[in-house]
């Protein structure tokens, strides 16, 4: 093998330095201080899967963009996670299937994918988020809407807004009120993704028109939604809408809410309800959520009602780590005492014991040294 490969990472995989992993760190803990703190226990799966798991357990699952390989063991196909939520999926209908609910079990880790997304060429990402299982109503979605807030701005998010979305509109709208072809729905659904209002109009979606142009301000999107008076699938989704932006504000924190009814890239699965969070001077979405439903044992049943949310902290922590404070660190000299240094610890000091003479305290990042059994700044 040539250094040159040997010493190369493939594309969209990162090493995290020492600064950066001190980041990742301190925000992990706070972001899932804030998880527990809500009652939202954590699990662990792990990092493979047999494929099938990963990609039956909810409608909507793509295996394009998971890495899989054939397991030699079983001669299986297996999975490394993109997604996390759909393991918590298969624990929740499995050997948490006789908990009380609404079960609510929180999680952090590496997912990875093949390829990147879009233009971002990101393959690995840490994941951390929360699911309430057993319910998918106005209650339950307000409190995981909340709950995110309140871990991003814990960890030292600022700038925080809330963009809703209704993912399953367009199917909905489709099915009942606005008809359309199958092959006229999958056209309106590409050119509401694209924004496009001429080849909307082209597609046979007319009726649609007036949803690319409600998006925007909270207050303002609902309006023209609701002018729409469109009983049942509209207004319905709408009024559970209304009540969870009011808990979310009630909730506190100072967070924008805007409003994107026809979003979908990004959500796979979720149904009625879908979410994405963003903080100032992060790029792209740092959370995204929303009501699911978990495919269990029995099939042809409805699947049990979820909500939940994933934050993708990576760029926050980039964000961030240019401002996480340098540790205070003692620098133990060649013949110290070992009592007084394990002391030190002991109450909170960091200590970087000297291997040879030529050890220079200041070089190696310390901010003190041990002066007979006291600390002196360096
Ligand atoms: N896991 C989903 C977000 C989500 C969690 N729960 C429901 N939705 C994602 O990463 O896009």
């Amino acid at each position: 093998m040539d250094t040159e490969t040997r010493d190369l990472l493939p594309e969209g995989l990162e090493d995290r330095l020492p600064q950066d992993t001190a980041a990742a760190t301190r925000i992990t803990r706070a972001l899932m201080d804030v998880l527990d703190s809500h009652g939202y226990d954590r699990v662990q799966p792990p990092s493979i899967e047999f494929e099938r798991s990963l990609a039956s357990r909810m409608a909507g699952i793509q295996t394009r963009r998971m890495v899989r390989f054939v397991d030699p063991a079983s001669l299986r196909m297996m999975a490394l996670r993109s997604d996390m939520t759909p393991q918590v999926g298969r624990i929740a209908v499995t050997r948490m299937k006789n908990a009380a609910r609404p079960l609510r079990l929180a999680y952090a880790g590496q997912v990875v994918s093949l390829k990147g997304d879009g233009l971002d060429p990101t393959r690995e990402r840490l994941q951390i988020g929360a699911e309430l299982i057993g319910h998918a109503g106005v209650a339950a979605a307000a409190e995981v809407v909340a709950v995110a807030i309140e871990a991003l701005q814990a960890a030292g998010a600022t700038g925080i807004s809330v963009d809703f979305t209704l993912p399953d509109l367009v199917d909905a709208l489709s099915a009942g009120p606005w008809p359309l072809t199958p092959a006229q729905l999958a056209a309106v659904r590409r050119e509401l993704d694209a924004k496009d209002a001429g080849a909307l109009v082209q597609a046979g979606g007319a009726a649609y028109l007036p949803l690319l142009h409600a998006t925007g301000g909270f207050v303002a999107a609902m309006d023209k939604l609701s002018a729409l008076a469109v009983e049942g699938v509209l207004d319905g989704r709408l009024s559970a809408l209304q009540a969870i932006a009011e808990r979310v504000q009630a909730a506190g924190g100072d967070v924008r809410l805007t409003l994107d009814p026809t979003e979908r890239h990004g959500f796979e699965y979720q149904s009625w309800f879908g979410f994405q969070i963003f903080a100032q001077g992060v790029q792209g979405a740092v959370a995204r959520g929303g009501a699911y439903a978990i495919i269990g044992a029995d099939d042809g049943a409805e699947g049990e009602a979820a909500v939940g949310f994933s934050l993708y902290p990576d760029p926050l922590i980039t964000a961030l780590a240019a401002q996480e404070a340098k540790r205070e660190t003692l620098f133990l000299p060649l013949g110290h005492d070992a009592s007084a240094a394990a002391r030190l610890r002991a109450v909170g000091w960091r200590t970087v014991a000297a291997i040879s003479a030529g050890d220079d305290a200041r070089a190696l990042g310390c901010s003190h040294r041990l002066d007979g059994l006291e600390p002196v700044r360096v």
